[in-house]
């Protein structure tokens, strides 16, 4: 039988090999060697469930094998034999990995049971691995949803980023998870027991922005009542997240680069400036090198912000998460309105896969939102969505005769299409002379003549007028 665990017995007395084998024999698949150099030569070609090994051995030692075992094999749970002078040794080895010892002279029952406990416990381990993996390809990295490829490839990014604290810019359509992705950064790096600021650039009034994002002393200007700190100061030892940093107006973004350079703040109406240390992490749904160019931007700032990219993709070209966070929103509403919904109908969901979602998630989580917040019954079904959503889907899969077709006829009729699309445009090149069109088509004078009568065409039709 192959399908018993196996364990490995490793010990130079011949009499304890096959002692532990014949404890365990019935139960488990036992190799036994009674050296530890040939254990080390067998662990690197094979893998074992269990390996249960003498301390003291002449060679290599119970020790060399846990190491070895830990690098080859480190899902391979090891026990250790050990006589009653060794124990010491033997709680050494397990503070290095080993899972238990037997010390000698032990009774059958103790090595059976501390083998199966050690099965045990590689069996959760897998198993709590396997679900860790499930849910992170689920649930992707910290509150993002996503298991599509460009999602995948996203987290892999996110995860590096948060790790080196370099600065971060983030570009994406709206309501692509800018902010989200932006915390998400911030949370999973070493910064993330220090305050996280999000300022959007883009809902200060421009007066404004100045003072509240470096702070003022008293009587800076009209209205600077009390000295107060920035924002930037406020992140002190965390993360400054800049939304619409597309938006911030030149004179600030001059101020913003001398702090990023200078590494330092100074408060509106004040002399000396102040250390700071803060990630700055930005976000734009604008092409800021377009803004470069058209001198909205300073070039500077933006080679400065743009030192670690990423950018978010559109909720259409990752059609394959939109089940998933829909989901998410229909629990996330039914929890907020204490409603028993808890699914959509599948209709709903192909609907709402097949919809371009213009404003992405935000416009999508709305919707789920709404629908949930309508719906009568325990699941979301078409009648709920909003009408864009329906209008567009419906348009775009009933109104297309080719789904009525079979897939040979359907791929016929949009040659056809194609073919005469081509020929009029060719025609319209040439000014309905089918010679030079002829040419340019790779085709015989005759066969471009058949294929106009066959499509109706009519080379007269594209010939300039007389004057
Ligand atoms: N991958 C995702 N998983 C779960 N929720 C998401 C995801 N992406 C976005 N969301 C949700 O969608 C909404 C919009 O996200 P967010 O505010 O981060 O977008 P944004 O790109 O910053 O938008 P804007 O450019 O308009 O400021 C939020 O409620 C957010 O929680």
């Amino acid at each position: 039988m192959t399908d018993r665990p196996s364990v490995l017995v490793v010990d130079d007395k011949e009499n304890m090999c096959h002692l532990v084998a014949r404890i365990l024999g019935d139960a488990y698949q036992v190799k036994t060697v009674e050296d530890g150099a040939r254990a080390l030569a067998l662990i690197r070609t094979r893998e074992f469930d269990v390996v249960v090994t003498d301390i003291r051995m002449p060679g290599a030692d119970g020790f060399e094998v846990l190491r070895a075992i830990k690098q080859h094999a480190p899902d391979t749970e090891v026990i250790l034999m050990t006589a009653y002078a060794t124990v010491p040794r033997a709680v050494e080895a397990i503070k290095e990995g080993a899972y238990d010892y037997l010390s000698k002279p032990f009774d059958p029952d103790e090595v059976s049971l501390v083998v199966a406990r050690a099965l045990e416990r590689k069996q959760l381990k897998a198993q709590a691995a396997s679900l860790r993996r499930e849910l992170n390809g689920v649930y992707g990295f910290q509150n993002l949803i996503g298991k599509s490829a460009p999602m995948r490839a996203l987290y892999g990014l996110l995860e590096r980023a948060a790790g080196l604290a370099i600065t971060v810019l983030i570009t994406g359509e709206t309501g692509t998870g800018k902010e989200l992705v932006a915390r998400a950064i911030h949370h999973h790096g070493p910064r993330k027991n220090k305050p996280f600021i999000a300022v959007n650039c883009g809902a200060l009034p421009s007066e404004l922005i100045e003072s509240e994002l470096f702070g003022h002393v008293r009587g800076a200007f009209t209205g600077a009542g009390e000295t107060k700190m920035g924002l930037v100061e406020a992140a002190s030892g965390g993360t400054l997240f800049l939304d619409e940093i597309g938006e911030l107006p030149l004179a600030v973004q001059v101020k913003l680069n001398r702090m990023l350079q200078d590494k330092e703040v100074r408060r509106v109406g004040e002399a000396t400036a102040r250390r700071i240390d803060v990630r700055v992490i930005t976000a734009t749904h604008r092409d800021l090198k377009a803004e470069v160019a058209a001198g909205r931007f300073r070039e500077d700032l933006y080679y400065r912000l743009n030192v670690f990219p990423v950018q978010l993709p559109p909720l259409r070209e990752r059609r394959e998460d939109i089940p998933l966070l829909a989901m998410h929103f229909v629990q996330k509403a039914a929890k907020t309105y204490r409603l028993p919904v808890d699914g959509l109908e599948p209709e709903a969901l192909r609907v709402l896969t097949g919809y371009a979602w213009p404003g992405n998630v935000r416009q999508l989580e709305n919707a789920i939102e709404r629908a949930v917040a309508i719906t009568s019954g325990t699941r979301v079904g078409t009648s709920a969505l909003p009408p864009e959503v329906l209008g567009e889907s419906q348009g775009a899969v009933a109104n297309d005769p080719l789904v009525k077709l079979p897939f040979r006829e359907a791929v016929d009729l949009v040659r056809d299409r194609a073919s005469r699309d081509y020929l009029i445009a060719l025609l319209r090149e040439f000014g309905g002379n089918v010679t030079r069109a002829a040419e340019r088509a790779g085709m015989e004078r005759e066969s471009l003549h058949r294929l106009l009568k066959r499509f109706g065409l009519r080379s007269d039709d594209f010939k300039e007028p007389a004057a």
